[in-house]
């Protein structure tokens, strides 16, 4: 691998203003910038805390299965009592940010799950007018010919952009193991929709990879929006540089508007500050954005005043609200895998051959990632009690199993309004609860996809410019439990089934002696096998009315504040069963746009309908 891009060269650009200051050059963030600086009478600022970075590891698709510590924050979460402890806190630390170093996995939530942001009280957020932006954002590329008869992959391109910056396509190859894997799932019955992307995304299905066809490398937000447009001279990245404070103005009458950051230099520790005109638009993703909140004034008081910062609006919102995809991993030792299979990789002369054929021809096993099969399943496929688990979810206190900030009384009645929204989706069979990954070796992740635990990030009191406590609160909510728990024991009964006898499955983790409720979770967290993380952090600044305890409005302007929006993970209200990359492409495809309408910059305003060119 090729050593980090230096930031040498980049221009000076403390005390300077520019019309936007972008804050994080992360997937969001360098969606938004590529877009607000199409109008050149515009100037784009992106403050990026990472680098440059561009080598084998980010760009071969296998390296997606390893984790990229060296390109990510060293974080720890504070200890999660229901999954046995603390766990890694993943997020890009590199321009680019979660879309260089992810899974590459490039797949959307069935339309139920948008159109419950909308139900939030988010007008025009839902399905149908993000269709318009998952189809502008990408660009798609059927597999091959011969892999869709070989192994049934089934797609539908009209639900995928024509000329789009993000590449979706299939790698050239896969393990000849994925036929009987999907065998298995048409065997147990689910739905098996030919294009999830369409809206219909429960069942077992084909994804795209992040990836552009041609070089079968990874297409990212760096290579996808920000390279293509470096030369404008209109759009500035600085690199190396932490912002830790966001500036406002203030005015008797027009309270506080922000107007620039302050930021600190990883190379030479200075601190300098730079200046907006029009906004300060957040993009530093779900972990730092109510961090940078919180230390800029806005935040829960108790947060705020614990560590020291003086409260210029008290929000209990920022830094609440925090959900993930918590997963167990049942793990099956197999006989019989074919070869190769993923655990081939072990032997040194076999890897020297399939680098071989990846440099030679873009083909073999170094072009999978994450697999191209993913099943997304409802409760009613997952459980026979779903009506029961339904009822108890309507029975519950909504307060009981939250965290102290939701005394809150519009936090909690916006959780009251997501807990609601959660029954019906998880009584729905057009919504998925739980995400099985199809693989063709033993692991078996069962991922719920809609907790009703809430996390929080707040300051670390006593450091408040060190990482932010992060407290997942996973599982706190006894529902979100018992549904893992029907999750293994669904997993239990494919993997029991005749189709899968050939690979011999033996349960290893957590082990048939674990039986019951208390059993299976208790051996799994022992096991180290309960994670509160698929590193989907997401609504630690929700868009939802301020009488919901929300953070954005359905403008992605932060209540409150003038000339302050964000555009990152953080603002989902309720997360969607799926993978976030492809959805929050779209987001901030149409953050961009947003902001263009109301700073009078020149873009087509039927595009924020849904009416634009439709390909
Ligand atoms: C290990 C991993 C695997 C994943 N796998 C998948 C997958 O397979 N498929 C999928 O769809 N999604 C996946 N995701 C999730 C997806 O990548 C994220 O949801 C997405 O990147 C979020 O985009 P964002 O813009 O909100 O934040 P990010 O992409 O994280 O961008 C935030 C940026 O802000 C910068 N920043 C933060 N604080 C500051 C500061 N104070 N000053 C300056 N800059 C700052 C960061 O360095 C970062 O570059 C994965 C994520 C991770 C981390």
């Amino acid at each position: 691998p090729s050593a980090t891009e230096s930031n040498n060269g980049e221009p000076d650009i403390s005390g300077q203003t520019f019309d936007y200051i972008v804050v994080g050059g992360g997937l969001t963030g360098l969606t938004v910038a590529n877009r607000l600086s199409e109008d050149s009478s515009r100037t784009v600022l992106v403050i990026e805390n990472g680098y440059k970075v561009n080598n084998a590891v980010t760009q071969v698709p296998s390296f997606a299965n390893s984790i990229m510590a060296n390109l990510m924050y060293d974080i720890t979460s504070a200890p999660d009592a229901n999954t046995g402890g603390t766990h890694p806190v993943y997020v890009g630390n590199v321009v680019g940010g979660g879309s260089v170093v992810n899974g590459m996995a490039f797949d959307r939530a069935a339309a139920a799950d948008y159109n419950a942001w909308e139900q939030l009280g988010n007008s025009g957020w839902n399905f149908d007018s993000l269709l318009h932006y998952f189809k502008k954002s990408t660009t798609f590329t059927p597999p091959t010919a011969k892999n869709v008869e070989e192994f049934g992959i089934t797609y539908d391109a009209s639900y995928y952009g024509t000329n789009g910056p993000v590449q979706a396509s299939f790698p050239r190859f896969e393990y000849q193991d994925t036929k009987t894997i999907w065998a298995a799932f048409k065997a147990s019955g689910v739905p098996t929709p030919k294009e999830h992307a369409s809206g219909n995304a429960v069942g077992a299905y084909w994804i795209p990879t992040a990836l552009q066809p041609n070089t079968q490398t990874r297409s990212d937000a760096r290579n996808a929006y920000y390279d293509p447009v470096k030369g404008r001279s209109n759009l500035v990245l600085v690199t190396g540089k932490t912002v830790n404070e966001i500036l406002f103005k203030y005015g008797l009458l027009s309270g506080y508007t922000a107007n620039g950051v302050q930021y600190k230099s990883r190379t030479d520790g200075s601190v300098k500050k730079v200046y907006a005109k029009r906004e300060v638009i957040m993009a530093a993703g779900s972990i730092f954005t109510p961090q940078l909140l919180q230390l800029s004034g806005l935040g829960p008081r108790s947060v705020l005043q614990a560590a020291g910062v003086s409260v210029k609006k008290e929000m209990p919102a920022v830094g609440a609200n925090m959900q993930d995809h918590p997963n167990a991993n049942v793990i099956y030792d197999l006989q019989n895998l074919s070869f190769p299979n993923p655990y081939s990789g072990a032997d040194p002369a076999y890897n020297a051959s399939v680098w071989a054929q990846y440099n030679a021809e873009k083909n073999g096993p170094l072009t999978q990632a994450h697999g191209s099969s993913l099943a997304f399943l409802s409760l009613q496929t997952i459980t026979s009690k779903w009506s029961q688990i339904v009822s108890a979810v309507k029975a519950q206190n909504a307060r009981t199993y939250l965290p102290s900030v939701y005394d809150d009384s519009s936090l909690l009645r916006g959780f009251t309004k997501q807990r609601d929204i959660i029954a019906n989706l998880h009584a729905s069979p057009d919504a998925a609860v739980g995400e099985f990954p199809m693989v063709p070796f033993g692991l078996a992740i069962s991922a719920l996809q809609r907790p009703l635990s809430r996390g929080t990030v707040t300051l670390n009191p006593s450091n408040k410019y060190g990482n932010p406590v992060v407290q997942w609160n996973s599982m706190q909510n006894p529902v979100d439990r018992q549904i893992i728990v029907e999750m293994v024991r669904w997993t239990r009964e494919h993997w029991a089934q005749s189709v899968l006898d050939k690979f011999s499955p033996i349960e290893l983790t957590p082990g048939v002696q674990a039986q019951t409720d208390d059993e299976i979770i208790n051996d799994l967290m022992q096991q180290k096998a309960l994670q509160a993380s698929f590193a989907h952090m997401s609504g630690s600044c929700s868009m939802m009315p301020e009488s919901y305890g929300g953070c954005v409005g359905g403008d992605l302007l932060v209540h409150g504040v003038k000339s302050l929006s964000i555009v990152d993970a953080s603002i989902i209200p309720l997360i969607p069963a799926t993978h976030l990359q492809a959805t929050m492409y779209a987001v901030a495809e149409k953050a961009a746009d947003l902001i263009k309408g109301r700073n009078g910059d020149s873009f087509s305003i039927w595009n924020l309908f849904g009416f634009g060119r439709r390909h």
